[in-house]
């Protein structure tokens, strides 16, 4: 089964690279472009997903999705953060939505 790990091991190979020859890999040379071009890609491919999604193909909206998240790990990655910051966010919502929840339904004695 695949897990969150395969987030770590993007977000680590990512962060390796931030400082490579631009010639060598297409996440080296998006870091080179800079921010603007991964905002741009990221808008990019939020597009093409929602365009997937109304065309009711699983398989290219499964793909799309890839991509939109693949491109904004390499948003993050370009400020310095990671995946796992993403996960830790939602990891504390979840807590936060069990607090709201028991705070909605008062006990019943
Ligand atoms: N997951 C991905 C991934 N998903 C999508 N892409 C690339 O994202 C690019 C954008 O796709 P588009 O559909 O917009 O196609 P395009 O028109 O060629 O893109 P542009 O030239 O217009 O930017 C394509 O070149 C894809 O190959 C990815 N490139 C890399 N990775 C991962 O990142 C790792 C490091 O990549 P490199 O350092 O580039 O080898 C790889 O080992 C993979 O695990």
């Amino acid at each position: 089964m695949v897990s969150a790990e395969i987030l770590e091991r993007l977000s680590a190979t990512l962060a390796s690279r931030r400082d490579a020859d631009p010639s060598t890999s297409y996440v080296a040379r998006l870091f080179h472009k800079g921010q603007e071009a991964i905002l741009k890609k990221v808008g990019e491919e939020a597009v093409e997903t929602i365009m997937a999604a109304k065309d009711g193909d699983k398989l290219h909206l499964v793909r799309e999705v890839a991509d939109l998240w693949f491109h904004t790990m390499v948003l993050l990655a370009n400020e310095g953060l990671s995946a796992e910051d993403v996960l830790a966010e939602l990891a504390r919502r979840e807590g936060i939505s069990g607090i709201e929840e028991k705070a909605a339904r008062p006990a019943q004695d």
